[in-house]
């Protein structure tokens, strides 16, 4: 398969060289390098795939797969017109739960294969990551789902569809609004093992229960005590992907990943004051 990875960044060049292994993969990036260079919790990857830096030299493929931040769609979106053939399928593989209406004023819904990723993985400079866990992808059920899953069945990583696409990415967002917190604090995952880190997070991840149920998820009551748990046995030196943003000075994913608690929250009449004030707090120390 010809498959364009837009976006290789951490999550984009560790799936970017996993695929690489089966198929011919086309880099877009926007910053340029040579070599992905991959430490698996497996084995070293290393692969030269094309990487392009232009739009204009884009051609079509047969799978796109989107893995730049949510603040950047913009930016990603102008390569979709020489990506996107009449057959060219297209997943957007972000934080949240606003994989379709994010890419909507680019393409057609039914072109769009939103999918959830739990793969944590951090990049030291272009090209060089650390993919800490296998993890897992998903999306959703049916044919472009089904075909998705075949593009990953030479590796480890388990990617598979779900008949409940809405509970697993709720789900994913309840883990992802608790991170706001290593952000916030500038401190890894091993905050969590603080009692009053950990009574935040929980805050957090109820207000992300209550709105993603009205939302049709279905959640359980125990999970803001998942999530922390889930903190607290992973390793405590662990990076996420918003608080590495803000260690770099790039802009962050508050909107995805709190804001949108928020903004849901308000649609259905849900109080999120925990929320609120972690994206206030954020948006202000990221100015
Ligand atoms: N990192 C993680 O552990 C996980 C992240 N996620 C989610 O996955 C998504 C991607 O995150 P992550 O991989 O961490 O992000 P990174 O910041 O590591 O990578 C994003 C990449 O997108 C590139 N980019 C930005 N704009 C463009 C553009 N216009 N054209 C081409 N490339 C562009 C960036 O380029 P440049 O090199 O110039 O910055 C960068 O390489 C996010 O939604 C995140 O929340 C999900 C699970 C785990
Ligand atoms: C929770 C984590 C680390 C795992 O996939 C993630 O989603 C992120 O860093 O954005």
């Amino acid at each position: 398969m010809r498959i364009a990875v837009i976006g290789p960044g951490a999550v984009g060049g560790t799936l970017a060289a996993w695929l690489a292994l089966a198929h011919d993969v086309t880099l877009c990036a926007r910053t340029a390098f040579d070599r992905l260079e991959v430490e698996t919790p497996e084995q070293a990857l290393v692969a030269s795939p094309a990487v392009l830096t232009d739009p204009a030299a884009a051609a079509p493929v047969d799978w796109v797969l989107v893995t730049t931040k949510t603040y950047d769609a913009a930016g990603a979106a102008a390569w979709l017109a020489g990506l996107v053939g009449p057959d060219t399928r297209v997943a957007v593989l972000q934080n949240g739960v606003e994989h379709v209406e994010r890419f909507s004023p680019y393409l057609p819904a039914d072109r769009i294969t939103p999918a959830v990723v739990d793969i944590p993985a951090e990049r030291t400079a272009p090209g060089v990551i650390r993919q800490r866990r296998m993890g897992w992808i998903k999306v959703p059920a049916g044919q472009a789902g089904d075909a998705f899953v075949a593009l990953f069945a030479h590796t480890p990583i388990e990617v598979a569809t779900t008949d409940d696409f809405t509970t697993v990415a709720w789900s994913k967002l309840a883990l992802n609004c608790a991170g706001a917190v290593n952000a916030l604090t500038l401190k890894p995952a091993g905050v969590a093992h603080r009692d009053d880190i950990a009574a935040i997070m929980k805050d957090l991840v109820a207000e992300c229960v209550a709105v993603g149920r009205a939302e049709g998820a279905s959640l359980s009551d125990d999970l803001p005590q998942q999530v922390v748990a889930g903190y607290r046995a992973g390793p405590a030196d662990g990076i996420n992907s918003l608080h590495a943003d803000r260690l770099a000075g790039r802009p962050m994913e508050i909107d995805a990943r709190n804001g949108v608690i928020i903004r849901k929250g308000a649609a259905h009449g849900i109080a999120t004051p925990v929320n609120a004030l972690v994206v206030a707090l954020l948006e202000a120390a990221g100015r």
